[in-house]
């Protein structure tokens, strides 16, 4: 644990996601003496950048409706090129001018994220169940918060990305809402806010009106039928903050003015899981759970 309450807040990849306000308001925090860890995805960006360079992309669709990147070698240097010289860079600049002391990291730094790489992923293909090999990402098992806490503790803000690493020492790309997730139970964060393109999460995902204040999502499968594609995964991801001992999990909305203070003050969804589990995470390295 750091000595102050700990925030997680993850910036998605969304471009319409206003990273400039979330950065702004983290430099509030940080000023009202509060820790902060900001994890960043980039969907948007590996996409336009996979475009730029000619790098043809693919998502699969799992059974449970959860959708991920098919990442073959090309596609992973496109993840690290996006996120680590193309996002990461532009939320340390921006965090800079607000004189907030940030560190860019990846999941790789120190071994901080170590993942296991899915050796075969069932995906949906016209509407057949096939398994799909040689796809470079993967779970993390294990975080090392040895790096972050240092920082933390020092004051500084980490701000973390995928890839994470396999148990070869090799990238692995993994989604950025269970990394933020496996972060915040590791370091006994008070709260983990998952900012996005959505206001939260709707009843109906074609109703922009239909947000849940909160939702109570089943503890084991896919977590909520209405939740599809990247919100599934972020129902998964704060499902498994929730499981280690995160106080407080909502989903909100990133394109908002002052979408953190805002989230702060009840934007959003909270998430709960309809069976609690014990919390447990004083250990400077610990399990996550599947
Ligand atoms: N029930 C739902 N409520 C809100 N959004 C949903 C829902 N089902 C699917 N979605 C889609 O999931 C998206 C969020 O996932 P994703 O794009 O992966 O976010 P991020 O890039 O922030 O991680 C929303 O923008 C929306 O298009
Ligand atoms: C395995 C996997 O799918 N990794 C993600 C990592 C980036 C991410 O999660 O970005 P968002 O937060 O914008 O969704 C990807 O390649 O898109």
């Amino acid at each position: 644990m750091t000595s102050k309450p700990l925030t997680v807040v993850k910036c998605g990849g969304n471009p319409a996601v206003d990273a400039a306000g979330i950065c702004a308001d983290i430099a509030r925090l940080v000023r009202e003496d509060r820790s902060v860890l900001l994890v960043h995805g980039g969907s948007g960006e590996i996409g336009r950048l996979a475009g730029r360079l000619g790098v043809p992309q693919r998502t699969l669709v799992a059974p449970d409706n959860v959708s991920t990147r098919y990442t073959d070698p090309d596609t992973l240097e496109v993840v690290i090129l996006a996120l680590a010289g193309a996002v990461k860079p532009r939320l340390i600049a921006e965090l800079a001018r607000h004189r907030v002391p940030a560190v860019g990291l990846t999941g790789m730094d120190c071994r901080m994220l170590r993942a296991q790489r899915k050796s075969a992923v069932r995906s949906v293909v016209d509407g057949r169940t096939v398994l799909v090999r040689n796809n470079l990402s993967g779970r993390i098992t294990t975080v090392d918060t040895g790096l972050p806490r240092t920082l933390l503790h020092a004051g500084y803000v980490p701000v973390v990305s995928p890839p994470a690493i396999d148990e070869h020492d090799q990238a692995v790309n993994v989604d950025a809402d269970r990394a933020a997730a496996a972060l915040a139970a590791a370091l006994g964060a008070e709260e983990l806010l998952l900012l996005t393109g959505a206001p939260g999460v709707l009843a109906d995902p074609d109703d922009p009106g239909s947000v849940q204040s909160s939702i109570q999502i089943s503890p084991t499968g896919a977590p909520d039928p209405s939740a599809r594609g990247g919100m599934a995964l972020k129902l998964i991801a704060a499902r498994e903050a929730l499981a280690g001992g995160v106080g407080s999990v909502r989903i909100a909305d990133g394109r908002i003015p002052e979408p953190v203070s805002r989230t702060l003050a009840g934007a959003g969804t909270t998430v709960h899981i309809s069976r609690a589990e014990s919390p447990n995470h004083s250990s400077r390295e610990r399990e996550i759970r599947r």
